[in-house]
């Protein structure tokens, strides 16, 4: 049986189960359940703190979890990303009063407040700086206006907390983070029951960035038209009962589907539909 972490709690939590189940399998009812069984898709899941995670997989008796990539660095353990998720989407970085900083080098002698003490102390060492570094578990943003820090390191995401908290990112990214699915460093990922389980999650992933895009066209403009919609393979081309005329059908990235409606139309395509995928193999 396959042994599966997922985050019990914060950002990671309601989109992980959510893309869980859409990869078909069942997740807890009550968010005080700490481990599940899925008879049917022979896995069990355990909901733990999602810091926690990349050391349990470390540890081996589990043999897949989802966090976030800046947990996993920040945590030291023994495991590797091995699929990126797309969701938790996020930015570390540098904050502080207007003006007080304008980059790591300005850091030396500084004291940074932090959750993430792995990420910053790693950093700052790689970049030379001899900065003190203060643990806090959350809400860091209120450390400078507290006293216990003159800057922050925190996950941004849209900018509201900092603007918030009257302050400003500076310096480049720290670093760039999503939700991933982690594994033991070295852990034999071709393992076929891992293989199934990221090849489901690849199929949501495929099924929430593609539509499936129908449509008819004149032999003559064929060429033109599959240049818009090239698919992942090739499209699949069928005649129709109006000699001249074919079907095509190919998948398309959802972000450009309304542009090559038009572009198609333009090129005299007709009968243009876009369906859902619900899921998918590739
Ligand atoms: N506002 C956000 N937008 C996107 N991702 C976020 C955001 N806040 C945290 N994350 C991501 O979520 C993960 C942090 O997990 P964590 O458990 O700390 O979530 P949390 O929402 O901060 O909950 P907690 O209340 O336990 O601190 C990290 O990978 C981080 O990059
Ligand atoms: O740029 P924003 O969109 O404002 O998002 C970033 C904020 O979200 C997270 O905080 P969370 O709500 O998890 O609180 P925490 O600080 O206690 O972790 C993170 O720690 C930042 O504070
Ligand atoms: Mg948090």
């Amino acid at each position: 049986m396959l042994r599966i972490a997922v985050p019990n709690k914060g950002s990671l939590s309601g989109p992980a189960a959510e893309m869980l189940h859409e990869a078909g399998y069942q997740q807890r009812r009550e968010s005080k359940e700490l481990r599940i069984v899925d008879p049917v898709n022979d896995v069990e899941f355990f909901y733990l703190r999602p810091r926690d995670i990349a050391i349990y997989v470390s540890s081996g008796q589990l043999d897949i979890g989802i966090t976030g990539r800046d947990l996993l660095i920040d945590s030291g353990a023994n495991a590797e990303e091995i699929l990126p998720l797309g969701f938790a989407r996020s930015t570390f970085r540098f904050a502080s009063k207007p003006g007080a900083a304008n980059g790591v080098e300005d850091l030396n002698g500084k004291t940074v407040a932090t959750s993430y003490e792995g990420i910053v102390a790693k950093h700052l060492a790689d970049n030379g700086i001899d900065a003190s570094v203060v643990h806090l578990d959350g809400a860091v943003e209120t450390a400078i206006e507290l006293g216990v820090a003159e800057v922050i390191a925190d996950v941004v995401e849209t900018g509201t907390s900092l603007r918030n908290a009257g302050l400003e990112v500076f310096g480049e990214p720290i670093m760039k983070s999503e939700a991933v699915v982690v594994r033991r460093t070295g852990a034999d990922v071709e393992e076929p029951k891992v293989q199934q389980f990221l090849r489901r999650l690849q199929g949501v992933l495929v099924a929430r960035t593609y539509v499936m895009m129908d449509y008819d066209c004149r032999v003559e403009q064929l060429e033109k038209a599959v240049a818009l919609t090239p698919g992942l393979e090739s499209p699949t081309v069928s005649p129709l009962h109006n000699e001249g005329w074919v079907a095509v059908r190919a998948m398309v990235p959802s972000k450009e589907a309304q542009r090559i409606m038009d572009d198609l139309y333009d090129l005299g395509a007709r009968a243009i539909l876009t369906t859902a995928i619900h899921a998918c193999r590739l």
